[in-house]
């Protein structure tokens, strides 16, 4: 039977940001203090029972938030381009911490991003095999 493992760590950061083109207040600039989950996914473990040590899930994590952190996001790239929406960043964690995060036993397998206390998304992507 095969099994899997999925690691998940939380982090926070908060940021202002205006959505371009809303048609509502978050067109405004306003802020969030958002909660970042970070799941890990393996199929195997290392010689020390470990999937992937949380510990390097959560410093990688912690370094991307840090460029987001107490800042306006439409002036950080790529959010000077393209709108600071839960989505986009969502998507700009996963690649961002898959390139630093991925070996071959573990990979990035979700993103959680929540925007207030009541609304988040989860971002994943197709599993290159
Ligand atoms: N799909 C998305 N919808 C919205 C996003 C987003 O990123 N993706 N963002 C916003 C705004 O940034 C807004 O700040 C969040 O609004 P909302 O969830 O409505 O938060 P409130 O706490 O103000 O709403 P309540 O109705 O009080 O729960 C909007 N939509
Ligand atoms: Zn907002």
């Amino acid at each position: 039977m095969a099994a899997t493992y999925t690691l998940k760590i939380l982090t926070d950061f908060a940021s202002a940001h205006t959505l371009r083109d809303y048609p509502g207040e978050c067109r405004r600039m306003h802020g969030h203090n958002w909660k970042l989950e970070v799941e890990v996914t393996a199929q195997a473990l290392d010689q020390q029972g470990m999937a992937m040590d949380f510990k390097a899930i959560k410093e990688s994590a912690r370094n991307l938030c840090a460029q987001l952190d107490h800042r306006y996001l439409n002036d950080i790239p790529p959010f000077d381009q393209i709108n600071p929406t839960a989505e986009n960043l969502a998507a700009f964690f996963y690649r961002g911490l898959s390139e630093k995060l991925n070996n071959e036993r573990a990979q990035v397998s979700a993103i959680t991003l929540w925007e207030t206390e009541r609304a988040c998304v989860r971002y994943t992507e197709d599993q290159q095999q």
